[in-house]
């Protein structure tokens, strides 16, 4: 059989050509998919392309409903097209039926796990539902594979739940398969992951994984085998280092803006050293999404639970560094208004919590844009994706439907999420839009000496300021015909 890895890189976009791209319907296994959100989705629509059998099954009638007409329920660069493809050569389909998964050789349970209303636990009410619903479809030998992110210790419950539950009984096994895509990058992470992750029981549940990723793994993808509960926890541990590091060098950008010493300068001399490496270690406003904070959380409020609290306590700071960043950036926007943006008219660049992604979860721009508005500023947002989630979450912003309408008038520009289309435009043409020059960058995106070649006053977390004039001592040259924008 062809990879059919090297056939999603290599296969056109155009669905209207009747001869299916992936090429004709493999013999795979047969799989459902519990749960169709930002990852089940992408692990539906992916595991089709592998060649297997597939249906993807959710509570949410109008997901399902999107889902099954081909139009994916948000964005995520490559899935639509994907999704496509797979339903026309009839290897996906979705349904909120559970009984569709009868049969199926492993059922993969992909559903949410917030964060609790009232706690910094994960809330697991979705997953308990979602294996209740499914276990009584259960009767014969299969594998229910966990790819949720749990508190370690759900497997083994879970485990115990299906076993007296489905009329598989021990026929019925459960194993954790951790899932490590990034969104924005789902499907290449979902086709190319840096390893697989089995935490498994038996030799059966191995052999079904096994044959599940087997074009992955003949890619050359590492595969750790291991038991449910260390899989669950390399989950946790993972996420927590990501946001560690993250935490880590906005620390030092909390002591450069004490000392005057530039972050940018101190992370690009910490990368060039190979045991520490420059990725997540870009300064700025710091993590949001449905992940990283909730999971760091969790993974704390569980190790409190296991009497081991003191191991992770460490997280807790981790978490403070993270929120005191979303304060700071208010704080240099209001430095930059006068010490008071009541009545200034700030615009916010970026609602997604990261660029390629149309996810507002615990979004930091948002949260800025939030906090600046509750003290008064006049607050436009503007972001390529992310605006009708945006509208839905915060009502009571302003929103703009293009970059330039959003920096018209501008006093102060506050570009929040890295998106593409913010980093490459031109700052002399943005600076004929807005009413003042100002510029705050809470990612460390743009070009600094272009911007401040421009006549902006930059300033980005962390970086020393350079002041070129006061703020509102700015003239702000006539408006010239606007280009690369
Ligand atoms: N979003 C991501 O990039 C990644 C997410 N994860 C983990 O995957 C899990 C899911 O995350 P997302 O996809 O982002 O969440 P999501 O909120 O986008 O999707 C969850 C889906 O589960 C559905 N659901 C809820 N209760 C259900 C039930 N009883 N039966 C069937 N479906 C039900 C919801 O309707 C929703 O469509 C979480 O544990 C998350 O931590 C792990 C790696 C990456
Ligand atoms: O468990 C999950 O759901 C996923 O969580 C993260 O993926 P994701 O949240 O999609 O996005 P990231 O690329 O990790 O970015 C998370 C946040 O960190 C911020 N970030 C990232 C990198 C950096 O250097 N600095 C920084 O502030 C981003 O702006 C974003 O807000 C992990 O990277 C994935 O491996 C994991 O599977």
């Amino acid at each position: 059989m062809n990879n059919p890895l090297t056939a999603a890189t290599n296969a056109p976009s155009d669905t209207s050509d009747s001869s299916d791209p992936a090429g004709p319907p493999a013999p795979g296994l047969s799989l459902s998919v519990i749960g169709t959100g930002y990852l089940g989705a992408t692990h539906a629509v992916c595991m089709a392309l592998l060649g297997h059998s597939v249906v993807g099954i959710d509570v949410d009638e109008n997901k399902i409903r999107s889902l099954a007409s081909g139009t994916l329920p948000f964005y995520e660069p490559g899935l639509q097209e994907l999704l496509r493809r797979m339903l026309a050569c009839g290897r996906l389909s979705f349904s909120t039926d559970f009984s569709a998964a009868a049969g199926a050789d492993i059922h993969f349970l992909c559903v949410g796990t917030p964060q609790k209303p009232d706690s910094p636990a994960a809330d697991l009410r979705f997953l308990d539902a979602a294996l209740a619903r499914l276990a009584p479809h259960l009767d014969r030998a299969c594998l229910v594979a966990g790819k949720s992110t749990v508190p370690v210790g759900t497997a083994e419950r879970l485990a115990a739940f299906l076993r007296s539950s489905s009329p598989a009984g021990d026929q019925a096994e459960l194993a954790w398969n951790p899932e490590f895509l990034r969104e924005g990058h789902a499907v290449e992470d979902t086709l190319h992951p840096d390893r697989l992750v089995f935490g498994v029981a038996s030799r059966q549940a191995r052999a079904l994984l096994d044959a599940c990723y087997a074009p992955v793994i003949a890619d050359g993808t590492p595969v750790v085998e291991t038991d449910p509960a260390t899989a669950e926890l390399v989950k946790a541990a993972a996420n927590s280092f990501l946001a560690t590091k993250i935490s880590y060098i906005n620390a030092m950008a909390e002591i450069c803006e004490a000392t005057g010493a530039d972050v940018n300068q101190l992370a690009t001399a910490l990368s060039y050293d190979n045991r520490i490496g420059g990725r997540f270690l870009t300064p700025g406003l710091g993590f949001g999404g449905g992940c990283l904070p909730k999971d760091i959380r969790a993974f704390t409020h569980r190790a409190k639970e296991l009497g081991v609290g003191q191991a992770v306590g460490f997280l807790q700071e981790v978490d403070a560094i993270n929120q005191r960043r979303r304060q700071r950036t208010v704080d240099l926007i209001t430095e930059m208004a006068c010490g008071d943006p009541a009545g200034v008219h700030v615009t916010v660049l970026g609602a997604a919590f990261k660029p390629d992604s149309d996810d507002i979860r615990d979004a930091p721009a948002l949260d800025v844009a939030r906090m600046l508005h509750q003290a008064g500023a006049k607050v436009t947002v503007f972001d390529p994706k992310a605006m009708n989630n945006a509208r839905r979450a915060y009502p009571d912003l302003a929103y703009a439907d293009t970059l330039e309408a959003a920096v018209t008038g501008a006093e102060i520009v506050a570009l929040l999420t890295e998106w593409d289309v913010f980093r490459r435009a031109d700052p002399a043409a943005l600076g004929t839009l807005v009413q003042r020059r100002n510029i705050v960058d809470g990612r460390h995106a743009l070009d600094a000496e272009a911007y401040r070649a421009a006549g902006w006053d930059y300033r980005a977390l962390g970086a020393p300021s350079k002041l070129p004039a006061p703020v509102h001592d700015q003239a702000v040259p006539t408006a010239e015909p606007l280009v690369m924008l």
